[in-house]
């Protein structure tokens, strides 16, 4: 196949922002150039059975990573897969379903990184990284709400979950592209909407020209949009970082540098694109976030990138 598909991973922790930041890259790409594989849907146990034996899903053990990894290498070839079901409504599984790769396919999951062989289907590798108690805040929140968790519940599966989370979860951050993480602003109270990012730019894949940003920062240090250099772990790092208060000229001129590469991406700027950066609000209002605008239009540019080294 010529132009094969192009494979984003997203891997990070139970509601790290997986989905949410997924469903923002298919709104910018265009939902139907994308598919998007869940990869709990290669949980070997059903949650009774994990609660028999003593497990956590976040153990690479009670998961079949090796059909994952199957199937990712199918998918990068352009090739349909058969693929398990996994519901978080009942905590079972449900018949398999035939999925054919669109021209993106977003991989979604906690251990997407965790075998050579996946990690070397993926063109782009992303990893979030929110602070543990934005993390904590945002899983009770969506725990209760959608899944039929009590807090309580919630915060036990938490602290039994964490030595997995440490042995196999977090250590998966070395191999990302790009690690994403929201955190709110000193002293003041978490909201939706008035979040920071900060992207760790590992030189693993080629970063759009953010030079400008420097020469501003000389200027103006305390500019809401910042680019440094740093380690993360232990290995050099560019880092960009965008506070929520950033100016809509700050974002602009942002976007500018990122969509001026290529023309097809011109169309996903916010200039033109209402759903850039958007987020629904803990009463289900609508919320705008230009640091969430930054990261999907950063991650859509290097799946274009990737397209045009494919061809
Ligand atoms: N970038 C973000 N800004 C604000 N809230 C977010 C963001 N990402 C996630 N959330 C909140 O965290 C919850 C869990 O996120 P989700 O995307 O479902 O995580 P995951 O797919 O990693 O389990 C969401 O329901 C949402 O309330
Ligand atoms: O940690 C996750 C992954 O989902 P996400 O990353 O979306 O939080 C789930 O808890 C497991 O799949 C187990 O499911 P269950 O809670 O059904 O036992």
């Amino acid at each position: 196949m010529s132009n094969r598909p192009i494979i984003l991973g997203i891997v990070g922790d139970s509601a790290a922002g997986k989905t949410t930041l997924t469903r923002g890259i298919a709104q910018v790409v265009g939902p139907e150039n994308v598919t998007v594989i869940c990869t709990d849907d290669y949980h070997r146990y059903d949650r009774t059975q994990r609660k028999a034996l003593g497990v956590t899903a976040l153990h690479p053990d009670a998961n079949y990573l090796d059909v994952m990894q199957q199937h990712l290498t199918l998918l990068r070839t352009g090739q349909p897969i058969l693929k398990p079901i996994y519901s978080h409504h009942t905590g079972t599984f449900e018949p398999p379903e035939y999925v054919k790769p669109n021209r993106f396919v977003i991989v979604e999951g906690l251990l997407g990184y965790s075998t050579r062989g996946a990690r070397d289907c993926y063109d782009v590798r992303v990893y979030l990284a929110p602070p543990e108690s934005l993390r904590t805040q945002w899983k009770v929140k969506r725990d209760t709400m959608k899944r039929s968790y009590s807090e309580e519940d919630v915060l036990a599966a938490l602290r039994q979950r964490e030595p997995d989370s440490e042995a196999f979860i977090r250590p998966q951050r070395k191999w990302a592209d790009v690690v994403v993480t929201f955190y709110p602003p000193d002293n003041e109270e978490t909201n939706s909407s008035n979040l920071n990012v900060r992207l760790v730019l590992r030189p693993t894949i080629p970063h759009p020209d953010f030079t400008e940003i420097l020469d501003q920062n000389d200027r103006y240090p305390l500019s809401a949009v910042r680019l440094g250099l740093d380690r993360d772990m232990g290995k050099p790092v560019d880092v960009l970082e965008i506070d929520s208060h950033a100016t809509l000229e700050q974002v602009n001129s942002l976007e500018m540098m990122l969509c001026n590469e290529f023309p097809h991406l011109k169309d996903f700027c916010s200039v033109g694109n209402q759903e850039l950066g958007k987020l629904t609000g803990t009463t289900g209002e609508i919320l705008q976030s230009y640091p969430l605008a930054i990261t999907q239009l950063l991650i859509a540019y290097h799946m274009i990138k990737a397209t045009k080294m494919v061809q």
